[in-house]
Protein backbone atom coordinates (compact mmCIF):
# COMPACT_ATOMS: atom_id res chain seq x y z
CA UNK A 1 0.00 0.00 0.00
CA UNK A 2 1.41 3.47 -0.91
CA UNK A 3 2.12 6.60 1.71
CA UNK A 4 2.87 10.11 1.23
CA UNK A 5 5.50 11.32 3.34
CA UNK A 6 5.58 15.14 3.95
CA UNK A 7 8.08 16.36 6.18
CA UNK A 8 7.09 19.47 7.34
CA UNK A 9 8.47 23.57 7.50
CA UNK A 10 9.00 24.16 3.75
CA UNK A 11 7.39 27.30 2.54
CA UNK A 12 5.67 26.98 -0.80
CA UNK A 13 6.29 29.30 -3.81
CA UNK A 14 5.94 28.99 -7.43
CA UNK A 15 2.83 28.47 -9.77
CA UNK A 16 0.54 25.53 -10.03
CA UNK A 17 -2.43 24.68 -12.31
CA UNK A 18 -5.53 23.30 -11.77
CA UNK A 19 -6.94 20.56 -13.42
CA UNK A 20 -10.79 19.93 -14.57
CA UNK A 21 -13.01 19.24 -12.05
CA UNK A 22 -13.92 16.07 -10.49
CA UNK A 23 -17.82 17.02 -9.78
CA UNK A 24 -18.36 18.78 -12.99
CA UNK A 25 -16.55 15.93 -15.13
CA UNK A 26 -18.95 13.15 -13.79
CA UNK A 27 -22.09 14.07 -14.13
CA UNK A 28 -21.10 15.50 -17.65
CA UNK A 29 -19.65 12.05 -18.76
CA UNK A 30 -23.27 10.58 -17.89
CA UNK A 31 -24.86 13.06 -19.34
CA UNK A 32 -23.22 12.14 -22.68
CA UNK A 33 -25.52 8.73 -22.89
CA UNK A 34 -28.10 10.95 -23.26
CA UNK A 35 -27.28 11.29 -27.32
CA UNK A 36 -28.89 8.26 -29.23
CA UNK A 37 -26.72 9.73 -32.62
CA UNK A 38 -23.32 11.17 -32.29
CA UNK A 39 -20.31 11.11 -30.32
CA UNK A 40 -19.42 13.28 -27.38
CA UNK A 41 -15.80 15.00 -27.03
CA UNK A 42 -15.06 15.92 -23.44
CA UNK A 43 -11.51 17.72 -23.12
CA UNK A 44 -9.98 18.85 -19.51
CA UNK A 45 -10.63 15.97 -18.19
CA UNK A 46 -8.59 14.77 -14.97
CA UNK A 47 -7.30 11.52 -14.63
CA UNK A 48 -8.56 10.69 -11.67
CA UNK A 49 -9.87 7.13 -9.79
CA UNK A 50 -13.65 8.15 -9.66
CA UNK A 51 -13.42 8.63 -14.08
CA UNK A 52 -12.13 5.68 -14.52
CA UNK A 53 -14.85 4.25 -12.42
CA UNK A 54 -17.31 5.91 -14.28
CA UNK A 55 -15.84 5.36 -17.81
CA UNK A 56 -16.23 1.50 -16.83
CA UNK A 57 -19.89 2.45 -15.88
CA UNK A 58 -20.64 3.37 -18.97
CA UNK A 59 -18.36 1.00 -21.06
CA UNK A 60 -20.82 -1.61 -18.95
CA UNK A 61 -23.85 -0.31 -20.37
CA UNK A 62 -22.56 -0.98 -23.60
CA UNK A 63 -21.30 2.35 -24.53
CA UNK A 64 -17.84 3.44 -27.00
CA UNK A 65 -15.44 5.09 -24.30
CA UNK A 66 -12.26 6.26 -24.94
CA UNK A 67 -9.86 8.66 -22.63
CA UNK A 68 -6.65 9.95 -23.54
CA UNK A 69 -4.66 12.59 -23.09
CA UNK A 70 -7.06 14.61 -20.87
CA UNK A 71 -9.77 14.03 -23.42
CA UNK A 72 -12.73 11.30 -23.11
CA UNK A 73 -14.70 10.63 -26.52
CA UNK A 74 -17.87 9.09 -25.54
CA UNK A 75 -20.39 7.49 -28.22
CA UNK A 76 -23.94 5.85 -27.17
CA UNK A 77 -26.10 5.59 -30.25
CA UNK A 78 -25.41 1.40 -29.79
CA UNK A 79 -28.72 0.43 -27.58
CA UNK A 80 -27.33 0.52 -24.16
CA UNK A 81 -28.04 -1.62 -21.26
CA UNK A 82 -30.34 -0.05 -18.58
CA UNK A 83 -28.33 -1.75 -15.43
CA UNK A 84 -25.36 -0.58 -13.48
CA UNK A 85 -24.41 -3.42 -10.68
CA UNK A 86 -23.20 -2.93 -7.23
CA UNK A 87 -19.42 -3.33 -7.95
CA UNK A 88 -19.26 0.34 -9.34
CA UNK A 89 -21.92 2.26 -7.19
CA UNK A 90 -20.27 0.87 -3.95
CA UNK A 91 -16.52 2.39 -5.52
CA UNK A 92 -18.12 5.72 -6.11
CA UNK A 93 -21.59 7.05 -5.32
CA UNK A 94 -21.78 9.44 -8.34
CA UNK A 95 -22.86 6.66 -10.67
CA UNK A 96 -26.62 6.87 -9.44
CA UNK A 97 -26.57 9.81 -11.87
CA UNK A 98 -26.84 7.09 -14.73
CA UNK A 99 -30.60 6.85 -13.17
CA UNK A 100 -31.80 10.42 -14.75
CA UNK A 101 -30.48 9.57 -18.53
CA UNK A 102 -31.30 6.10 -19.21
CA UNK A 103 -35.00 6.70 -17.48
CA UNK A 104 -35.08 9.07 -19.71
CA UNK A 105 -34.02 8.01 -22.87
CA UNK A 106 -35.20 4.35 -22.24
CA UNK A 107 -38.04 4.20 -19.70
CA UNK A 108 -36.05 1.90 -17.44
CA UNK A 109 -32.94 1.96 -15.38
CA UNK A 110 -31.55 -0.63 -12.60
CA UNK A 111 -28.83 1.03 -10.08
CA UNK A 112 -27.86 -0.40 -7.31
CA UNK A 113 -28.68 1.58 -3.97
CA UNK A 114 -25.55 3.76 -3.11
CA UNK A 115 -25.70 3.40 0.57
CA UNK A 116 -23.72 5.87 3.00
CA UNK A 117 -20.02 6.32 3.21
CA UNK A 118 -17.52 7.70 5.71
CA UNK A 119 -19.39 11.25 5.58
CA UNK A 120 -22.67 10.68 6.00
CA UNK A 121 -25.90 8.64 5.12
CA UNK A 122 -26.57 9.70 1.59
CA UNK A 123 -29.86 8.95 0.80
CA UNK A 124 -31.35 10.05 -2.71
CA UNK A 125 -34.64 9.81 -1.46
CA UNK A 126 -34.95 13.76 -3.89
CA UNK A 127 -33.85 11.91 -6.96
CA UNK A 128 -36.62 9.59 -6.68
CA UNK A 129 -39.13 12.17 -6.15
CA UNK A 130 -37.77 13.93 -8.85
CA UNK A 131 -38.70 11.35 -10.97
CA UNK A 132 -41.80 9.96 -9.44
CA UNK A 133 -43.26 13.50 -10.12
CA UNK A 134 -42.32 13.01 -13.89
CA UNK A 135 -44.48 9.88 -14.11
CA UNK A 136 -41.96 7.03 -13.24
CA UNK A 137 -42.25 4.59 -10.58
CA UNK A 138 -40.18 3.76 -8.00
CA UNK A 139 -39.23 0.39 -6.75
CA UNK A 140 -36.22 -0.56 -4.19
CA UNK A 141 -35.80 -3.92 -3.62
CA UNK A 142 -33.08 -5.88 -3.25
CA UNK A 143 -30.12 -3.93 -2.95
CA UNK A 144 -31.37 -1.59 -5.75
CA UNK A 145 -33.19 1.10 -7.35
CA UNK A 146 -35.50 0.19 -9.93
CA UNK A 147 -37.01 3.47 -12.29
CA UNK A 148 -39.40 2.68 -14.72
CA UNK A 149 -41.92 4.86 -17.06
CA UNK A 150 -44.76 3.62 -19.05
CA UNK A 151 -43.67 5.69 -21.81
CA UNK A 152 -42.37 9.30 -22.04
CA UNK A 153 -41.22 10.83 -18.67
CA UNK A 154 -43.91 14.40 -18.27
CA UNK A 155 -42.46 17.54 -17.35
CA UNK A 156 -43.41 18.62 -13.77
CA UNK A 157 -43.36 20.86 -11.47
CA UNK A 158 -40.41 19.99 -8.40
CA UNK A 159 -40.17 21.52 -5.65
CA UNK A 160 -36.32 20.19 -3.84
CA UNK A 161 -37.05 19.97 -0.29
CA UNK A 162 -33.08 20.89 -0.08
CA UNK A 163 -31.41 22.39 -2.85
CA UNK A 164 -29.24 18.41 -3.68
CA UNK A 165 -26.60 18.79 -6.22
CA UNK A 166 -26.97 14.89 -7.15
CA UNK A 167 -30.96 15.31 -7.51
CA UNK A 168 -30.50 18.71 -9.06
CA UNK A 169 -28.34 16.92 -12.20
CA UNK A 170 -30.36 13.86 -12.35
CA UNK A 171 -33.80 15.40 -12.63
CA UNK A 172 -32.16 18.37 -15.15
CA UNK A 173 -31.24 15.06 -16.98
CA UNK A 174 -34.42 13.24 -16.94
CA UNK A 175 -36.01 16.49 -18.16
CA UNK A 176 -34.21 17.07 -21.01
CA UNK A 177 -36.14 14.34 -22.86
CA UNK A 178 -39.59 14.87 -21.06
CA UNK A 179 -42.54 15.88 -22.71
CA UNK A 180 -43.38 19.19 -21.85
CA UNK A 181 -41.82 21.23 -19.53
CA UNK A 182 -40.27 20.84 -15.53
CA UNK A 183 -39.90 23.47 -13.36
CA UNK A 184 -36.65 22.48 -10.76
CA UNK A 185 -37.36 24.80 -7.34
CA UNK A 186 -34.78 25.26 -4.81
CA UNK A 187 -32.47 23.34 -6.64
CA UNK A 188 -28.67 23.45 -5.96
CA UNK A 189 -26.30 26.50 -7.49
CA UNK A 190 -23.19 24.84 -7.93
CA UNK A 191 -21.12 26.13 -10.41
CA UNK A 192 -20.53 22.72 -11.91
CA UNK A 193 -24.82 22.57 -12.06
CA UNK A 194 -24.24 25.39 -14.81
CA UNK A 195 -21.52 23.25 -15.90
CA UNK A 196 -23.91 20.24 -16.75
CA UNK A 197 -26.67 22.61 -18.05
CA UNK A 198 -24.05 24.16 -20.87
CA UNK A 199 -22.82 20.67 -21.93
CA UNK A 200 -26.95 19.28 -22.60
CA UNK A 201 -27.23 22.28 -24.03
CA UNK A 202 -24.50 22.03 -26.55
CA UNK A 203 -26.52 18.35 -27.10
CA UNK A 204 -29.92 19.91 -28.08
CA UNK A 205 -31.84 20.36 -24.58
CA UNK A 206 -33.49 23.26 -23.74
CA UNK A 207 -32.56 24.55 -20.12
CA UNK A 208 -32.50 28.15 -18.26
CA UNK A 209 -32.22 29.48 -15.38
CA UNK A 210 -28.76 26.66 -14.24
CA UNK A 211 -27.01 28.09 -11.18
CA UNK A 212 -29.84 30.45 -9.85
CA UNK A 213 -32.89 28.88 -7.65
CA UNK A 214 -35.48 28.02 -10.33
CA UNK A 215 -34.05 26.16 -13.54
CA UNK A 216 -36.52 25.34 -16.43
CA UNK A 217 -36.56 22.61 -19.07
CA UNK A 218 -38.25 22.15 -21.82
CA UNK A 219 -38.56 18.52 -23.27
CA UNK A 220 -36.95 18.03 -26.40
CA UNK A 221 -37.42 14.28 -28.62
CA UNK A 222 -33.50 13.57 -28.67
CA UNK A 223 -30.23 14.65 -27.78
CA UNK A 224 -26.81 14.53 -30.18
CA UNK A 225 -23.18 13.90 -29.20
CA UNK A 226 -21.37 17.44 -28.53
CA UNK A 227 -17.87 19.08 -27.54
CA UNK A 228 -17.69 20.20 -24.06
CA UNK A 229 -14.77 21.45 -21.58
CA UNK A 230 -14.85 20.87 -17.81
CA UNK A 231 -14.71 24.06 -15.80
CA UNK A 232 -11.49 24.08 -13.24
CA UNK A 233 -11.62 22.55 -9.76
CA UNK A 234 -12.53 24.71 -7.30
CA UNK A 235 -11.63 22.23 -4.71
CA UNK A 236 -8.76 21.51 -5.69
CA UNK A 237 -7.74 25.32 -6.21
CA UNK A 238 -9.01 26.34 -2.57
CA UNK A 239 -7.05 23.29 -1.37
CA UNK A 240 -4.03 24.96 -2.95
CA UNK A 241 -4.93 28.05 -1.74
CA UNK A 242 -4.75 26.90 2.05
CA UNK A 243 -1.17 25.06 1.21
CA UNK A 244 0.08 28.67 0.35
CA UNK A 245 -1.54 29.87 3.52
CA UNK A 246 -0.28 27.41 6.22
CA UNK A 247 3.15 27.31 4.84
CA UNK A 248 3.06 31.01 4.42
CA UNK A 249 4.06 30.84 0.96
CA UNK A 250 3.31 32.70 -2.11
CA UNK A 251 1.75 30.94 -5.08
CA UNK A 252 0.03 31.17 -8.40
CA UNK A 253 -2.73 29.21 -8.85
CA UNK A 254 -3.83 29.04 -12.54
CA UNK A 255 -6.84 28.38 -13.42
CA UNK A 256 -8.66 29.21 -10.51
CA UNK A 257 -11.96 30.92 -10.85
CA UNK A 258 -12.31 33.52 -8.50
CA UNK A 259 -16.12 33.75 -9.08
CA UNK A 260 -16.46 30.20 -7.44
CA UNK A 261 -14.33 30.73 -4.81
CA UNK A 262 -15.88 34.02 -3.02
CA UNK A 263 -16.79 32.29 0.22
CA UNK A 264 -13.24 30.74 0.37
CA UNK A 265 -11.36 33.66 -0.26
CA UNK A 266 -13.08 35.72 2.50
CA UNK A 267 -12.29 33.33 4.86
CA UNK A 268 -9.20 33.57 4.00
CA UNK A 269 -9.06 36.95 3.72
CA UNK A 270 -10.61 37.02 7.42
CA UNK A 271 -7.24 34.85 8.54
CA UNK A 272 -5.13 37.39 7.40
CA UNK A 273 -4.43 35.74 4.08
CA UNK A 274 -3.74 38.01 0.79
CA UNK A 275 -5.65 36.94 -2.51
CA UNK A 276 -4.93 38.72 -5.63
CA UNK A 277 -6.86 38.04 -9.34
CA UNK A 278 -3.85 37.56 -11.49
CA UNK A 279 -3.94 36.64 -15.16
CA UNK A 280 -6.34 33.51 -15.24
CA UNK A 281 -5.75 32.25 -11.65
CA UNK A 282 -5.13 33.47 -7.95
CA UNK A 283 -2.06 34.60 -6.15
CA UNK A 284 -2.65 33.51 -2.77
CA UNK A 285 0.54 34.90 0.14
CA UNK A 286 0.28 33.40 3.41
CA UNK A 287 0.86 35.98 6.77
CA UNK A 288 3.34 35.74 9.06
CA UNK A 289 0.36 35.30 11.94
CA UNK A 290 -2.63 33.30 10.63
CA UNK A 291 -5.79 34.39 12.66
CA UNK A 292 -8.67 32.50 13.70
CA UNK A 293 -12.34 32.46 12.32
CA UNK A 294 -15.54 30.68 12.29
CA UNK A 295 -16.81 28.54 9.13
CA UNK A 296 -20.44 27.20 8.53
CA UNK A 297 -20.71 24.42 5.58
CA UNK A 298 -23.91 25.34 3.43
CA UNK A 299 -24.44 24.81 0.02
CA UNK A 300 -23.49 27.09 -2.97
CA UNK A 301 -22.78 30.27 -2.87
CA UNK A 302 -22.10 29.22 1.00
CA UNK A 303 -18.73 27.71 2.20
CA UNK A 304 -18.12 24.68 0.77
CA UNK A 305 -18.31 21.41 2.85
CA UNK A 306 -15.54 20.00 0.19
CA UNK A 307 -13.34 22.29 1.70
CA UNK A 308 -13.98 22.12 5.75
CA UNK A 309 -11.04 19.82 6.08
CA UNK A 310 -9.35 21.87 4.53
CA UNK A 311 -9.50 25.24 6.18
CA UNK A 312 -9.65 22.60 9.57
CA UNK A 313 -5.91 22.12 9.14
CA UNK A 314 -5.70 25.99 8.37
CA UNK A 315 -7.16 26.85 12.30
CA UNK A 316 -5.08 24.65 13.74
CA UNK A 317 -2.54 26.93 12.71
CA UNK A 318 -3.81 30.56 13.52
CA UNK A 319 -3.80 32.26 16.93
CA UNK A 320 -7.59 32.08 18.42
CA UNK A 321 -10.89 29.81 18.59
CA UNK A 322 -11.86 28.82 15.45
CA UNK A 323 -15.52 26.95 15.03
CA UNK A 324 -16.72 25.00 12.25
CA UNK A 325 -19.96 23.93 11.62
CA UNK A 326 -20.94 21.16 9.04
CA UNK A 327 -24.75 21.80 8.18
CA UNK A 328 -24.24 20.00 5.00
CA UNK A 329 -23.25 15.83 6.12
CA UNK A 330 -24.15 14.81 9.77
CA UNK A 331 -21.40 12.98 10.02
CA UNK A 332 -17.94 14.21 8.24
CA UNK A 333 -15.58 15.29 11.62
CA UNK A 334 -13.70 11.54 10.88
CA UNK A 335 -10.94 13.42 10.19
CA UNK A 336 -10.56 14.89 13.89
CA UNK A 337 -9.36 11.83 15.32
CA UNK A 338 -6.33 11.65 13.14
CA UNK A 339 -5.94 15.32 13.26
CA UNK A 340 -5.47 14.75 17.11
CA UNK A 341 -2.32 12.11 16.42
CA UNK A 342 -0.68 14.82 15.28
CA UNK A 343 -1.12 16.74 18.57
CA UNK A 344 -4.15 18.86 17.27
CA UNK A 345 -6.01 20.52 20.01
CA UNK A 346 -10.23 20.40 19.27
CA UNK A 347 -13.49 19.38 20.74
CA UNK A 348 -16.23 17.97 18.73
CA UNK A 349 -19.09 19.92 20.13
CA UNK A 350 -22.94 18.22 17.89
CA UNK A 351 -22.10 19.44 14.37
CA UNK A 352 -19.10 21.61 15.65
CA UNK A 353 -15.72 21.63 16.08
CA UNK A 354 -14.04 24.28 18.31
CA UNK A 355 -10.63 24.41 17.90
CA UNK A 356 -7.85 26.47 19.97
CA UNK A 357 -4.95 27.52 17.97
CA UNK A 358 -1.82 27.91 17.08
CA UNK A 359 -1.27 24.16 18.05
CA UNK A 360 2.31 22.37 18.39
CA UNK A 361 1.52 20.16 15.45
CA UNK A 362 3.70 17.00 15.28
CA UNK A 363 4.47 14.53 12.38
CA UNK A 364 2.70 10.74 12.97
CA UNK A 365 1.31 8.08 11.02
CA UNK A 366 -2.36 8.81 10.09
CA UNK A 367 -4.97 7.34 7.62
CA UNK A 368 -7.00 9.35 5.24
CA UNK A 369 -10.86 8.60 5.84
CA UNK A 370 -12.11 10.31 2.80
CA UNK A 371 -10.97 12.57 -0.04
CA UNK A 372 -10.89 15.49 1.14
CA UNK A 373 -9.39 14.23 4.86
CA UNK A 374 -6.27 12.76 3.19
CA UNK A 375 -5.96 16.51 1.48
CA UNK A 376 -6.18 18.14 5.04
CA UNK A 377 -4.07 15.35 6.19
CA UNK A 378 -1.30 16.37 4.13
CA UNK A 379 -1.78 19.67 4.35
CA UNK A 380 -1.26 19.69 8.11
CA UNK A 381 1.55 17.94 7.66
CA UNK A 382 3.08 20.40 5.88
CA UNK A 383 2.99 22.63 8.68
CA UNK A 384 3.66 20.18 11.43
CA UNK A 385 7.44 19.30 12.72
CA UNK A 386 8.96 15.96 11.77
CA UNK A 387 7.65 13.54 9.35
CA UNK A 388 4.12 12.79 8.67
CA UNK A 389 3.19 9.29 6.80
CA UNK A 390 -0.43 9.90 5.08
CA UNK A 391 -2.11 6.14 4.09
CA UNK A 392 -5.10 5.25 2.75
CA UNK A 393 -4.43 6.86 -0.53
CA UNK A 394 -7.29 5.53 -2.66
CA UNK A 395 -9.50 8.24 -1.05
CA UNK A 396 -7.35 10.61 -2.18
CA UNK A 397 -6.96 9.49 -5.96
CA UNK A 398 -10.37 9.63 -6.38
CA UNK A 399 -10.39 13.75 -6.60
CA UNK A 400 -6.85 14.98 -6.67
CA UNK A 401 -4.18 14.75 -9.68
CA UNK A 402 -0.41 14.13 -8.38
CA UNK A 403 -1.08 16.21 -5.22
CA UNK A 404 2.34 15.09 -4.09
CA UNK A 405 4.08 15.92 -7.34
CA UNK A 406 2.58 19.50 -7.31
CA UNK A 407 3.41 20.33 -3.23
CA UNK A 408 6.68 18.98 -4.57
CA UNK A 409 7.18 21.50 -7.42
CA UNK A 410 6.43 24.23 -5.35
CA UNK A 411 9.08 23.38 -2.54
CA UNK A 412 7.33 21.05 -0.28
CA UNK A 413 9.63 17.81 1.40
CA UNK A 414 7.00 15.69 -0.08
CA UNK A 415 6.86 12.33 -1.61
CA UNK A 416 4.86 9.57 -2.18
CA UNK A 417 6.05 5.62 -2.43
CA UNK A 418 5.81 1.93 -2.40
CA UNK A 419 5.50 -0.37 0.11
CA UNK A 420 9.26 -0.80 -0.06
CA UNK A 421 9.90 2.69 0.26
CA UNK A 422 10.72 3.72 -3.49
CA UNK A 423 9.39 6.88 -5.11
CA UNK A 424 5.90 5.72 -7.36
CA UNK A 425 5.02 7.29 -9.92
CA UNK A 426 1.79 9.30 -8.57
CA UNK A 427 0.40 10.86 -12.00
CA UNK A 428 -2.12 7.43 -12.46
CA UNK A 429 -4.12 6.52 -9.33
CA UNK A 430 -2.50 3.26 -7.92
CA UNK A 431 -5.69 1.53 -8.71
CA UNK A 432 -5.54 2.37 -12.23
CA UNK A 433 -2.23 2.42 -13.33
CA UNK A 434 -1.79 -1.32 -14.56
CA UNK A 435 -4.77 -0.89 -16.63
CA UNK A 436 -4.49 -1.01 -20.88
CA UNK A 437 -5.65 2.40 -21.00
CA UNK A 438 -3.64 4.11 -19.27
CA UNK A 439 -0.10 2.39 -20.51
CA UNK A 440 -1.72 3.55 -23.87
CA UNK A 441 -1.89 6.91 -22.57
CA UNK A 442 1.51 7.01 -21.60
CA UNK A 443 3.01 5.35 -24.67
C1 LIG B 1 -19.94 13.97 -7.26
C2 LIG B 1 -20.36 15.21 -6.56
O1 LIG B 1 -20.72 16.20 -7.18
N1 LIG B 1 -20.28 15.21 -5.23
C3 LIG B 1 -20.61 16.41 -4.50
C4 LIG B 1 -22.11 16.47 -4.31
O2 LIG B 1 -22.52 15.27 -3.66
P1 LIG B 1 -24.08 14.91 -3.60
O3 LIG B 1 -24.70 15.27 -4.90
O4 LIG B 1 -24.16 13.52 -3.14
O5 LIG B 1 -24.56 15.89 -2.47
P2 LIG B 1 -26.01 16.48 -2.20
O6 LIG B 1 -26.00 17.92 -2.49
O7 LIG B 1 -27.00 15.63 -2.90
O8 LIG B 1 -26.16 16.24 -0.65
C5 LIG B 1 -26.32 17.30 0.27
C6 LIG B 1 -27.15 16.82 1.43
O9 LIG B 1 -28.43 16.46 0.99
C7 LIG B 1 -28.80 15.17 1.47
N2 LIG B 1 -29.64 14.50 0.46
C8 LIG B 1 -29.23 14.47 -0.83
C9 LIG B 1 -30.01 13.84 -1.79
C10 LIG B 1 -31.21 13.25 -1.40
O10 LIG B 1 -31.94 12.67 -2.21
N3 LIG B 1 -31.59 13.31 -0.10
C11 LIG B 1 -30.84 13.93 0.86
O11 LIG B 1 -31.20 13.95 2.03
C12 LIG B 1 -27.44 14.47 1.67
O12 LIG B 1 -27.54 13.40 2.57
C13 LIG B 1 -26.58 15.60 2.17
O13 LIG B 1 -26.78 15.75 3.55
O14 LIG B 1 -22.43 17.63 -3.53
C14 LIG B 1 -21.88 17.60 -2.20
C15 LIG B 1 -22.39 18.83 -1.46
O15 LIG B 1 -21.87 19.97 -2.00
C16 LIG B 1 -20.36 17.54 -2.28
O16 LIG B 1 -19.86 17.36 -0.98
C17 LIG B 1 -19.90 16.37 -3.15
O17 LIG B 1 -18.52 16.48 -3.39
C1 LIG C 1 -17.60 14.14 -1.07
C2 LIG C 1 -16.97 14.28 -2.22
O1 LIG C 1 -17.23 13.58 -3.34
P1 LIG C 1 -18.29 12.41 -3.61
O2 LIG C 1 -19.65 13.00 -3.64
O3 LIG C 1 -17.91 11.94 -4.98
O4 LIG C 1 -18.11 11.38 -2.54
C3 LIG C 1 -15.89 15.27 -2.42
O5 LIG C 1 -15.55 15.53 -3.60
O6 LIG C 1 -15.35 15.79 -1.44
Amino acid sequence: MEKIIVRGGNQLNGTVSVEGAKNAVLPVITASILASEGESKITDVPVLADVYTINEVLRNLNADVSFENNTINVNASNTLKTEAPFEYVRKMRASVLVLGPLLARYGHANVAMPGGCAIGSRPIDLHLKGFEAMGASVHVGNGFVEVEADGRLQGAKIYLDMPSVGATENIMMAATLAEGKTILENCAKEPEIVDLANFLNKMGAKIVGAGTETIKIEGVDKLHGAEHAIIPDRIEAGTFMVAAAITGGNVLIENAVSEHLRSVISKLEEMGVTVIEEGSGLRVIGPDRLMSTDIKTLPHPGFPTDMQSQMMSLMLNAYGTSVITETVFENRFMHVEEFRRMNAKMKIEGRSVIIEGPCDLQGAEVAATDLRAGAALILVGLSAEGFTRVTELKHLDRGYVNLSGKLAALGADIERVDENGDPVNPHIPETNRDRESVIAELS
